[in-house]
């Protein structure tokens, strides 16, 4: 039997919280569970969504309330309220009286008498005054932080590398709800057969904007079609999609991908050489590898050999300059698919951005040797930290003399990035709000 939505999204929330699940995931099986109404979907995936993304705003919004302090409810209770008031400020299809007459009988459900009436007072008062306003916060990074809901270090690094503007741009196109883009296979089909087919299948889509390999979904479910099961398609954001197109892999060269679960570039890779050639993909379990096995059987792609291992053991055993071309696809901190996954505002922590960073580095370092002379090595990150990105291949060339920038990089992106201003020879950042994609670094590097 189907459940009450806001009953089970609290759950939701509450897992999310004590396990750091990621909400996607979670929400995903949830929905796949069956256990609300189809027509409940929806609001499902915007209350978990909304409650994550907007959580520093709501609990800004809830504190003048609550005189001990949120901190003095229990979890859930917070938790409850959080969703509560999420529905109260953004959502104004459900009627106020809905909102906190579900929140009142969720509470008696779960806690007692008492609780119940303490969510329902500070709701009714939530109600009555209003929630506080942003203007009353004169410290910057304090009102950028509660305006968008963003950690506050995370405010502070993007404030002094980008300035107020694009921090707050960024942060903005970050509580939209993302986008589902499909990178064409092109060994199979081509955009506009594709957007014939699916269309046929009752998915609408339109044409991605930086990528002839992209279609945007307008409308449908695109993976539960037979176009997805023949493998004409794989999901990838638009950004990502730049990162195998800027290795330049041609058919019959020998490449590396040293970072290649869940098999995304790989995948691309192979279909940009016209699955001739030699590929290998390397990532570190047996079960991460196996993703990208069921991606390359789904797509027909048969030169795709995979390793589990720790890239940096497999380069000291693989002979040195044994490829034409090699991708680190590196292991990042992720700010740049925040839209995607809210939750890594919250599981991440300042110090992580340095201890990413060094093993970044490490790989790189591990896997440089490998190179041929003459061949490229494109080093890419889905996150818009300098530590993570120019930090690393700009103290890379100052400390590998044999390698240097390789401003061929810009024959092989689209135009408007290379005449953009964050295009410099040699690499490039993409942040979210310059094209609605994921945040993406991308550098590429020449063995002279
Ligand atoms: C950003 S993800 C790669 C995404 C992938 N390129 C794609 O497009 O689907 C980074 C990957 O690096 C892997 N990884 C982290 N450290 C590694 C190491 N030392 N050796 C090999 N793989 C590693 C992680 O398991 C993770 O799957």
């Amino acid at each position: 039997m189907s459940k009450n939505v806001r009953e089970v999204a609290l759950q939701v929330l509450i897992q999310i919280e004590k396990e750091q699940a990621y909400s996607n995931l979670l929400l995903n099986q949830t929905i796949n569970s069956g256990e609300v109404e189809k027509r409940d979907i929806g609001l499902l995936t915007e209350l978990v969504y909304g409650t994550v993304q907007r959580k520093l705003t709501l609990t800004f919004f809830l504190t003048p309330f609550v005189k001990k302090g949120l901190e003095s409810l229990e979890p859930w209770v917070k938790t409850l309220l959080q969703m509560s008031v999420y529905q109260l400020v953004y959502l104004e299809r459900v009627p106020e009286r809905a909102v906190i007459h579900e929140a009142v009988t969720i509470a008696k459900k779960r806690g007692h008498d008492g609780t119940a009436s303490l969510v329902n007072g500070i709701l009714r008062s939530v109600q009555r005054e209003g929630v506080p306003s942003f203007e009353k916060v004169t410290n910057q990074t304090k009102r950028l932080a509660f305006e968008y809901s963003f950690p506050k270090w995370m405010v502070r690094r993007w404030l002094a590398t980008y300035g107020e503007e694009e921090t707050r741009e960024m942060m903005k196109v970050s509580l939209k709800p993302p986008v589902v883009s499909l990178r064409v296979n092109q060994l199979k089909t081509n955009q506009e057969d594709l957007m014939k087919i699916l269309k046929e299948e009752g998915v609408l889509t339109r044409k991605g904007e930086l990528s002839s390999d992209a279609l945007i979904v307008e409308e449908g479910n695109a993976f539960k079609t037979n176009a997805y099961r023949s493998g004409l398609f794989t999901a990838q954001d638009e950004s990502s999609m730049l990162v195998a197109k800027a290795l330049g892999p041609k058919a019959g060269e020998h490449i590396l991908d040293s970072c290649a679960a869940p098999g995304g570039k790989s995948t691309h890779i192979a279909e940009l050489m016209n699955n001739e050639g030699s590929l290998l993909s390397v990532d570190l379990h047996e079960h991460k590898v196996q993703l990208i096995r069921e991606q390359a059987k789904r797509l027909d792609l048969s030169m795709i050999e995979v390793v589990a291992a720790d890239v940096r053991a497999f380069s000291q055993k693989t002979p040195a300059q044994s490829f034409d071309a090699i991708l680190l696809d590196a292991p990042c901190s992720g700010l740049g698919v925040i839209r995607r996954k809210p939750d890594i505002k919250w599981a991440k922590k300042e110090s992580d951005i340095q201890d990413i960073a060094e093993i970044q580095a490490m790989i790189l370092e591990a896997v440089a040797p490998l190179l041929k002379k003459g061949g490229r090595l494109v080093y890419s990150t889905c996150t818009i930290d300098q530590e993570e990105n120019e930090a690393i291949v700009e103290h890379f060339i100052q400390t590998h003399p044999e390698f240097q920038w390789d401003i061929t990089l810009s024959d092989r992106l689209p135009e408007e990035i290379v005449q953009s201003k964050r295009y410099k020879d040699g690499y490039v950042t993409i942040l979210p709000h310059d094209y609605e994609t994921d945040g993406f670094f991308i550098a590429s590097l020449k063995k002279k």
